[in-house]
């Protein structure tokens, strides 16, 4: 769980992220979330991605990649995103199995590594925030530990970091009932690294960008089902799915946008009342 991933990075330094979030795959591909068939959305993602030829030093998964446990869900998520080229890392969210998640994707060449460098003037840490069995999130003195003692071994790189779950209300109350239930705790060790200055989640299915004590905090919409923004209860969204790059500058500084699927292919079932 130490290892470490050291990338290097080509031309001017500018370093390309790809995050996919969510995908909630099935061991079967013709199952379906709230009306949607999460292996065909995560095909069209990946097949627009590809369409728009953008080139990635690295790919991020940060959650609740299967909705059923299964190891088959793993193995999908693997065949859709070995058609990029480009290394992948992971992070678990509320949903995943992690004994099925680190074997399925280490046997696919996937790394567990929760440590990146990229060249010498950035690194990512990925936070494993699932509390099993229950949708909110906590992070363990382990990984405010780990994540305490990455930081301060590295104080000269910019580091982006990763979670699953938001410490930050997203405005949906009935979503932020299953926020980062100790994001006091983060807070609290990331006030003495300013150089921390991004943070990127999924978990909530919508796209975000807000500010959090002075760090940027983005979400991400799933390649499935997306939640409809400020509701306090649970409703659904008909935009589309989609995915995020992201650009880290020599100078710390990240650009990013949010891309979508075009097209109302995907069309979830607006009744249902949850999962
Ligand atoms: N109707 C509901 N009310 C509250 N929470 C829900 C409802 N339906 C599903 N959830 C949980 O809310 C979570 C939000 O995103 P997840 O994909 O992690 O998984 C979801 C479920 O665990
Ligand atoms: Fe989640």
């Amino acid at each position: 769980m130490e290892s470490l991933l050291n990338l290097p990075v080509a031309g001017g330094g500018q370093i390309r992220i790809l995050q996919i979030t969510d995908t909630h795959l099935f061991s079967g591909k013709n199952e379906t979330l709230l009306g949607i068939n999460t292996w065909m959305s995560y095909q069209a993602v990946i097949a627009a991605i590809l369409a728009e030829q953008r080139q990635y030093d690295l790919i991020v998964a940060t959650g609740d990649l299967a909705q059923d446990h299964s190891a088959q869900a793993y193995q999908h998520f693997v065949e859709g995103i070995a058609e990029i080229p480009a290394p992948c890392v992971w992070l678990p969210g509320n949903h995943d199995f992690q004994p099925a998640m680190f074997s399925s994707l280490l046997e696919a060449g996937i790394s567990p590594a929760k440590q990146v460098f990229l060249g010498d003037n950035w690194q990512i840490l990925l936070l494993d925030s699932q509390v099993f069995g229950v949708p909110h999130g906590e992070l363990s003195d382990y990984q405010l530990d780990w994540l305490e003692r990455k930081l301060a071994a590295e104080p000269e790189r910019h580091t982006l970091l990763l979670l699953h779950h938001h410490p930050v209300p997203a405005g949906c109350s009935w979503l932020d009932q299953h926020s980062l239930r100790n994001a006091a705790e983060l807070d609290n060790v990331l006030q003495k690294f300013p150089k921390v200055k991004t943070l990127v989640c999924g978990h909530i299915h919508q796209e975000l960008d807000l500010d959090w004590n002075g760090r940027r905090m983005l979400a991400t919409p799933s390649t499935c089902v997306q939640f409809k923004p400020h509701c306090s209860n649970f409703t659904l969204d008909t935009i589309e799915p989609g995915w995020r790059w992201l650009e880290l500058h020599p100078n710390g500084e990240v650009t990013t946008e949010v891309c979508r699927l075009k097209g109302a292919v995907f069309n979830p079932d607006t009744a249902s009342e949850g999962y």
